[in-house]
């Protein structure tokens, strides 16, 4: 990391609304604008719909209507537009790889995708997003094998690899033990200095204090601002429900 600051990305969403069928909305009608660096937050409870949120962002999902744009460019329903300035980091509780291939093609496939570098430059772009991550230990092992926070960096480094200024991340903490979330916690506070991270988790303390802007989501965005402006209880409530309280400033989710 170091050598790429994305500090003048642009992400526009414009009129956002996407439904899997007309009685079920996960956006509807979403606006914001995010701009440079830093780490947004995108909190929610589980169904809530943020991985669809994600993959509208990504093109993966058409919406029914409105606009994603990158540095002004519609990348609306455009997987490989997005893909150019997007990279994702999917949940790995949804990924199951029984294929033989290590944590290192893995990276090589995405440095070679790029078709920027070839022979010993390719070999050392690999290496340096492999260090990135605090993966050489385990690089060489093949996916199958690997703990969920060993399999989570090796996907942040795959996602690093493709040098897009907005890096996605989708429920990076899910089946990793705490000591495992400090660590990406404190990578990813890193990451967010020189890139546009968004990452998406139910779990509202782990990256509050350390985001730029915090989104409450619950099929649709229900609240937006700095952490110190969203961290109230009638706007958590909006996505959570009832069964949220703040205890001395401490969040406790009880349902
Ligand atoms: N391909 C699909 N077709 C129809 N409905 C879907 C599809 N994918 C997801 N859904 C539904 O959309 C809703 C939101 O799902 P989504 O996975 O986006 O939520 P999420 O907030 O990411 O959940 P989690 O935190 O559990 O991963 C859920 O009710 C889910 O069942």
């Amino acid at each position: 990391m170091g050598e790429f600051v994305h500090n003048e990305v642009v992400l526009q969403v414009r009129d956002l609304s996407f439904a899997y069928n007309s009685s079920e909305y996960i956006l509807s009608g979403e606006n914001f604008t995010l701009e440079g660096t830093g780490l947004t937050t995108i909190l929610g409870p589980n169904g809530s719909g943020k991985t669809t949120f994600f993959k509208v962002l990504l093109g993966l999902l058409k919406p029914i209507k409105g606009k994603v744009l990158v540095n002004g460019e519609d990348v609306t329903g455009n997987p490989l537009a997005a893909g150019r300035l997007m990279s994702y980091v999917p949940q790995i509780s949804n990924l199951r790889f029984s294929y033989p291939v290590t944590g290192r093609e893995l990276v090589e496939a995405a440095v070679l995708e790029k078709q920027k570098y070839r022979g010993h430059k390719c070999r050392d772009v690999v290496e340096k997003y492999i260090k990135a991550v605090k993966a050489e230990e385990f690089v060489d092992r093949k996916l199958g094998s690997l703990s969920g926070g060993q399999l989570q960096r090796i996907l942040i480094a795959r996602a690093l690899a493709r040098e897009t200024p907005i890096l996605l991340l989708d429920e990076p903490f899910s089946g990793i033990d705490p000591r495992g979330r400090e660590e990406i916690v404190s990578f990813i506070q890193k990451l967010s200095r020189e890139k546009m991270v968004l990452l998406t988790t139910h779990d509202p303390v782990l990256t509050l204090n350390v985001s730029k802007y915090v989104i409450v989501f619950n099929r649709g965005i229900k609240a937006m601002g700095s952490p110190r402006d969203v961290f109230r209880l009638d706007l958590l409530r909006k996505a959570y429900g009832d069964g949220v309280l703040i205890i001395e400033k401490c969040l406790h989710i009880l349902a």
